[in-house]
């Protein structure tokens, strides 16, 4: 059941962290199926159960370097009393022209070549003298080099049990059984499974297409000259790597000018590749806060539930945010802060859950886990808010990097984990056993 506040909430309404994540979850909705090649669906969730339309191994054959024999040539073989077989010739993988092996016969076979008829094991080539007549051998000869080793004879000094050294056909998987089901997430072992059955394109949901755009007349594009008063632009790098790590398409726009005609204008030309919108930036209570001045009233009259709505957050970084959605296709749009601390935490915490909903994946948060505090001194938060404050996590312990400084990007570059402190702490004394979100 979702517990998201109405969104007729009222702009009074201080929504907390959960009842704005469900606001966004119970509106976002996985994007539709489409056919992807294999390597274009890694990491994407199959909607299609797959059945195995040839057994692996598709016919029995060796997975060793050697000689293909009768169980009956080799039974009792010793090095003093050595198997004397034929060699009829060599097998190698790939190779659809069998020889047959008969009694008192042997054919050179290599891994993964088809056992010949008449053969019913493998004796591995470091059992025998290779040929050379001079004891037991550690490899074959090269073909190029040798090619009378693919004739003559060959001492085998050791038995062989029958199917030793054979992969039986269907020993792997079996036509007709089912190979991966739907819902599964594609990894590399499950594209690994699906290119040996020989499929080349599967069933998927995609991976979402996000635009993150940042805005700010201050903001200049790294490698830039920086005049008096400007500073670089982060957020869109921050967050465009962040939505490619969370498993979505990212393209980033920086930095938009705090103008709202120019905002509105750049969002419309980015419409058109976006499954999901996310600005930073402009949401705040003053008077250059273009991202909402401009989308405020973005919404379709005739649609209920469309357009933007700009809400505080009992939360520290990330008070003020904005969710709704924009355009013909309702393109769900998050617009957060732009203190770097603040969007980064926002994104951890709405976006990327909701890039995981698009795609459909089973897990679309980040882990939590428990952790006790190591400080010099207690932690102070704000009454009422849910402070994420940045930490560093090793061994069920966490240490807070840098203070709650919304500003403070060189000690997010040092955490690996948020501490959560609830609302109705203003306290945590070292030693606490404390919630911890890893960012992985
Ligand atoms: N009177 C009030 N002022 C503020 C409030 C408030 O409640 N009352 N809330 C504060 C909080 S909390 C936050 S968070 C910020 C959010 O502000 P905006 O979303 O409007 O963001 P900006 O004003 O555009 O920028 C804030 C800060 O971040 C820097 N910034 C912005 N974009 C980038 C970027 N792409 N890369 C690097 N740094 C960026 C910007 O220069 C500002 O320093 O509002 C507080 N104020
Ligand atoms: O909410 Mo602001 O994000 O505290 O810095």
């Amino acid at each position: 059941m979702s517990t998201a506040a109405p969104r007729t909430a009222g702009p009074d309404h201080l929504w907390t962290v959960d009842e704005h994540l469900d606001d966004i979850l119970s509106t976002v909705r996985p994007l539709e199926p489409i056919e992807l090649n294999l390597l274009d669906a890694q990491g994407c969730v199959l909607v299609e159960d797959i059945t195995v339309p040839v057994s692996l191994p598709p016919f029995d054959n060796s997975s060793m370097d050697g000689y293909a024999v009768r169980v009956a040539d080799v039974a009792g073989a010793s090095e003093a009393y050595p198997a004397a077989l034929e060699v009829v010739g060599d097998v190698a993988a790939g190779q659809s022209e069998l020889l047959h092996v008969g009694p008192g016969q042997a054919a050179r076979i290599m891994t993964g070549a088809p056992l010949p008829p008449g053969a019913e094991t493998v004796v591995p080539v470091e059992w025998t003298d290779g040929g050379l007549g001079e004891g037991p051998v550690t490899g074959m000869r090269a073909r190029s080099l040798a090619p009378e080793a693919a004739g003559g004879q060959v001492l085998v000094y050791r038995p062989a049990g029958a199917g030793a050294h054979v992969r039986a056909q269907g020993s792997d998987v079996k036509a007709g059984d089912r190979a991966l089901e739907a819902g599964t997430v594609l990894g590399p072992p499950q594209i690994s499974l699906l290119a040996a059955i020989g499929r080349g394109t599967v069933r998927v949901r995609p991976r979402p297409r996000v635009v993150v755009m940042s805005t700010g007349s201050e903001l200049v594009q790294p490698d830039e000259e920086l005049r008096p008063g400007q500073i670089y632009d982060s957020n869109s790098y921050a967050l465009t790597a962040a939505a490619r790590d969370a498993g979505a398409i990212a393209y980033r726009v920086g930095a938009v000018a705090d103008d709202a005609d120019t905002l509105r204008d750049a969002i419309e030309d980015q419409l058109v590749r976006a499954d999901l919108m996310v600005t930073t930036g402009g949401v705040s209570v003053g008077a250059y806060d273009v991202v909402k001045e401009a989308l405020s009233y973005a919404g379709d009259e005739d649609e209920p539930g469309s357009g933007v709505e700009f809400r505080r957050l009992a939360m520290q970084p990330g008070k003020p945010q904005g969710f709704g959605s924009i355009g013909p296709d309702h393109t769900p749009l998050l617009a957060l802060p732009g203190n770097p601390v603040s969007s980064y935490v926002s994104f951890e915490l709405f976006v990327r859950p909701a890039i995981r909903t698009l795609m459909g994946l089973p897990d679309v948060h980040r882990p939590r886990t428990r952790a006790t505090l190591t400080a010099d001194e207690p932690l102070t938060s704000p009454k009422g808010r849910r402070q994420f404050l940045r930490g560093r996590y090793a061994d069920g312990k966490v240490t807070p990097v840098g203070g709650a400084g919304s500003h403070l990007v060189a000690a997010l570059a040092r955490a690996n984990a948020l501490i959560v402190v609830p609302e109705d702490t203003e306290s945590v004394a070292p030693g606490t056993d404390v919630e911890v979100v890893l960012l992985g």
